[in-house]
């Protein structure tokens, strides 16, 4: 990818609910391998924009362009097929399949064998389920959760959920992942080690990751580029340093979180 060339461009987006303006006139590119935070108050936009961006949503006013692919009013699926995945800030497993099962229904969307050829069991039909078994496995791995394999998916721990939401996520092969508050919920360890596995992803699979997430030193410690919603409106953007001492952004948070 041209580095000077948008992977994500998005223009002046903007959605409504009746009478809000939930989200409004936001310009936003991410650029190829870039690790980028999304910050702002509660309220202020930032899971709407996700939505918007994954087809949750269709925006009211304004462009979102996946390279030179127009995402506007696609379907969610159409848009995990383009090249975007994301995960949730409640966790949204299938808590009653194992934990593999859980990688390789994401893995469906891209396999390759058709679905004729799975209803009368073609031989293709074996060799796609060994090769989407491996590659599953080969996930789960990543994520150490390889041992939890046939355990059903809601029997884990808290911390695991998040991290085999991550990898089914990453099955979907996709170029840009969006990643909504992956370490809510987590204990210091834990949040440290899922950061060095993001960093870690991001590194193997070449991935630009989105990441929105209330615990500042941590978007400060691992983003190279942080923009900032308040009452849906970008009030800021820049490196960690210049979003630190920004007046807007200390107004926002009134100081605190930002410190
Ligand atoms: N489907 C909807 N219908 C009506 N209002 C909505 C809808 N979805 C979001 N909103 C409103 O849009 C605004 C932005 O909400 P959003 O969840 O995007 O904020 P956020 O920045 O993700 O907040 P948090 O950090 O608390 O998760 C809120 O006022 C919310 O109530």
């Amino acid at each position: 990818m041209d580095k000077a060339k948008p992977l994500l461009n998005v223009e002046n987006l903007g959605i409504s609910f009746g009478g809000l303006r939930a989200v409004q006139g936001v310009d936003l590119q991410l650029f190829s391998k870039e690790m980028v935070g999304l910050i702002g108050p509660n309220g202020a936009g930032k899971t709407t924009f996700f939505n918007m961006l994954t087809g949750v949503y269709e925006p009211t006013e304004g462009t979102i362009m996946l390279g030179n692919r127009k995402l506007n009013g696609l379907s969610p699926y159409k848009i995990t097929q383009g090249g975007i995945s994301r995960t949730f800030q409640n966790i949204r497993l299938f808590g009653e399949l194992s934990v593999i099962d859980n990688v390789k229904v994401a893995y469906h969307s891209q396999a390759k064998h058709s679905l004729l050829s799975s209803i009368i069991r073609l031989p293709q039909h074996f060799n796609g389920e060994r090769e989407m078994e491996e590659k599953a496995l080969a996930f789960l791995e990543i994520f150490q959760l390889q041992r939890f394999k046939d355990e059903k998916a809601k029997n884990l721990p808290y911390g695991q959920q998040r991290r085999l939401e991550i990898a089914r996520a990453l099955a979907a092969s996709p170029k840009l992942l969006l990643l909504d508050e992956p370490a809510a919920g987590m204990n210091p360890q834990e949040t440290k080690e899922l950061m060095n596995l993001i960093a870690l992803i991001r590194e193997t699979f070449e991935l630009t990751v989105l990441l929105i997430e209330h615990d500042m030193p941590l978007v400060m410690g691992v983003c190279e580029r942080i923009y900032v919603l308040d009452h849906g409106q970008l009030i800021a953007q820049g490196t960690p340093t210049e979003i630190k001492n920004n007046p807007k952004v200390i107004e926002a948070y009134l100081g605190e979180e930002v410190s």
